[in-house]
């Protein structure tokens, strides 16, 4: 892939991503998965046939990104459920296989909740695991479902937000089909402004360490014929400094009960330059991303990932140290790293936070709980 040209002409639609399937193979069911460490060179499945798998590809982002975390969660339990295993037990080591992004847990509990009533209601185990694969498939319709809506209403806002019909989108990390039952979140609102003529260019950041712009973002704006750019991290601020950014589109791993979000790391950095240059910062996530029992930022927990990943670079980002894939260390042996997931923006410096049941800006914790009082899937308490 690397010396070809993979972007599709415009008007015309990529064939879609198999990002994540439940199938019945020979040998037994199974999450089927597309390898995201392997991603742009290759389009490699990975077959999960059980929990420890599942929680494996989890852990090196080879199934990556909040909402389809929350599906692999739900599809993991079921999976457990399938082979005869503790659906609780399958439910409590996939949530422990990335601490920050809630959809996982919520997935994962979502599903052994339904396993849960169907035993308790005396099912056989076959029902009670068909039940909690049934649910598991919903879950994914309705990420998919919330996903088009985000991308209609993200949409709606820039047109209020921007003036003139061509938006210079920012966006960072990787939101599009790549962490979604559909097109994604951020990334789905500038690609339907894409399709809608409304994108005069999509800025990618590359998104160090593990590249998911640079891999991932940059691979899904090309399928689909979008104007990009790449940039390094550090480029951003002079590209807001030459004003050539109309707003920030960026998802969100958990977002508190105040509307603290916590995203990617660089997220952070970007919502200040945005606040300095009077740019919108605008996050996107299904409602299934706010935790209302997280009151505020200072309680989100901040995934911290191994120092390998910082004093090396190769060609699979996210792999374990001595994993496959050429590793080249770029700093002295014994060098220590500060590699946090994640950061943590506060509420004042977010725009907008756009959601598939609706729009609230200024970011409040009222105005988001009113949000997700609309929503089937969250219960602020
Ligand atoms: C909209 S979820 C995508 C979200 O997930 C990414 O994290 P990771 O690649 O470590 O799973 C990043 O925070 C994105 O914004």
């Amino acid at each position: 892939m690397a010396d070809q040209d993979t972007r599709t002409p415009v008007g015309i639609e990529p064939p879609a991503l198999s990002v994540l399937r439940w199938d019945e193979l020979p040998e037994g069911p199974a999450v089927v998965l597309l390898d995201q460490t392997r991603l742009p060179s290759e389009e490699v499945e990975l077959i999960c046939a059980d929990v420890p798998a599942l929680v494996r590809a989890i852990q090196t982002l080879a199934v990556r990104g909040a909402p389809l975390l929350g599906i692999a969660g739900g599809y993991g339990v079921a999976l457990a459920a399938a082979r005869g295993e503790d659906a609780a037990r399958a439910a409590d080591l996939l949530e422990q296989a990335r601490p920050t992004a809630v959809n996982l847990g919520y997935g994962a509990r979502r599903v052994e909740r339904t396993h849960r009533a169907a035993v308790d209601g005396g099912a056989p185990a076959d029902v009670a695991a068909a039940a909690a694969l049934a649910e598991a498939r919903t879950l994914h319709r309705q990420d998919a479902e919330a996903s088009g809506r985000m991308a209609q209403y993200g949409l709606e806002l820039l047109a209020e937000l921007l003036p003139g019909a061509g938006h210079r989108l920012l966006t960072h990390c990787n939101t599009g089909a790549l962490v979604s039952g559909g097109a994604g979140t951020a990334f789905a609102v500038a690609l339907e402004a894409h399709r809608r003529g409304r994108l005069h260019h999509l800025w990618v950041d590359e998104t160090r360490p593990l590249l998911q712009g640079a891999r991932l973002t940059a691979y899904e704006a090309a399928r689909n014929g979008m104007p990009y750019s790449l940039l390094t991290d550090s480029a951003a601020g002079s590209l807001f400094a030459a004003g050539e950014v109309d707003a920030v589109l960026i998802g969100a791993d958990r977002i508190a009960a105040d509307g603290s979000v916590a995203n990617k790391v660089g997220s952070y950095p970007l919502a200040v330059l945005a606040k300095y240059h009077h740019v919108p910062f605008i996050v996107v996530a299904p409602t299934t991303t706010v935790d209302p029992k997280t009151m505020d930022g200072t309680s989100i927990v901040v995934e911290q990932r191994s120092a390998s990943e910082v004093t090396e670079v190769t060609s699979r980002p996210g792999v374990a140290a001595g994993g496959e894939g050429g590793r080249t260390v770029v700093a002295p042996p014994g060098t220590q790293a500060y590699n946090p997931a994640f950061d943590i923006t506060p509420p004042e410096l977010v725009t907008a936070i756009v959601t598939e049941e609706g729009v609230i800006s200024p970011v409040t914790g009222v105005g988001l709980a009113e949000l997700c009082a609309r929503s089937s899937q969250v219960t602020i308490s």
